[in-house]
């Protein structure tokens, strides 16, 4: 298996790239903020629970993400590797995720991360939140308060990485081709 990690502040276009990644490499995509979304619109026990933190643009707790985390890496048994797009965010979670994939015989192969400026990206997430219905993007002080969740809690998870050798930056500003492109020569090159 070739697990990938897509690691960027929120707005950065993990989505985006993995959209595209997916069909290149053949990977199975798992979005842990699409899987919550889904939860909270179908109303699941997660997705109650989820709720208030979302919405507020705090992250959901370590224990119940993990846990949500595994249960969908569970449904893959066959593939050939994870792309996995806002997880981990925290060191906990980093450690439980390389926990986990020690224990099915994997490993992170990568971690990429997409760069780009907060200026930019809040401007982003304003305008997706024009269409998305994500109340999250809708009100700069959440986007704000998301910005401070990844600097306190998300930015330590780049010299776990890093020590462990596995952390590659990209310049994520460009067109979607060419942000594609230099993930893509990351990947290719492992
Ligand atoms: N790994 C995670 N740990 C905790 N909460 C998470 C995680 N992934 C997603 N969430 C919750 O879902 C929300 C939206 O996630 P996502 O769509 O990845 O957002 P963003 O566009 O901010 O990167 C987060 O603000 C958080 O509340």
């Amino acid at each position: 298996m070739t697990n990938i990690v897509l690691f960027g502040k929120p707005g950065a276009g993990k989505g985006t790239q993995a959209e595209f990644l997916k069909e290149k490499y053949k990977l199975t995509h798992i979005s842990t903020g699409d899987v919550f979304r889904f939860n909270l619109k179908n109303d699941t026990e997660l997705g109650k629970q989820a709720r208030v933190f979302m919405d507020a643009g705090d992250l959901v707790p370590d224990e119940l993400t993990t846990k949500m985390l595994i249960d969908e890496v569970n449904k893959h048994p066959d593939t050939n590797g994870i792309l996995f797009d806002g997880y981990p965010r925290t060191i906990s979670q980093a450690e439980a995720l390389d926990a986990f994939l020690t224990s099915i015989g994997s490993q992170v192969a990568a971690t990429i991360a997409l760069e780009a400026d907060d200026e930019i990206l809040v401007k982003r997430l304003l305008e997706r939140g024009k269409t998305s219905g994500r109340i999250d993007d809708q009100d700069e002080e959440k986007i704000r308060n998301r910005y401070q969740e990844y600097n306190e809690k998300t930015a330590p998870l780049m010299n776990y990485y890093q020590e462990q050798g596995k952390f590659h930056a990209v310049n994520g500003i460009g067109s979607i081709a060419e942000i594609t492109e230099r993930v893509s020569n990351v990947i290719d090159n492992l």
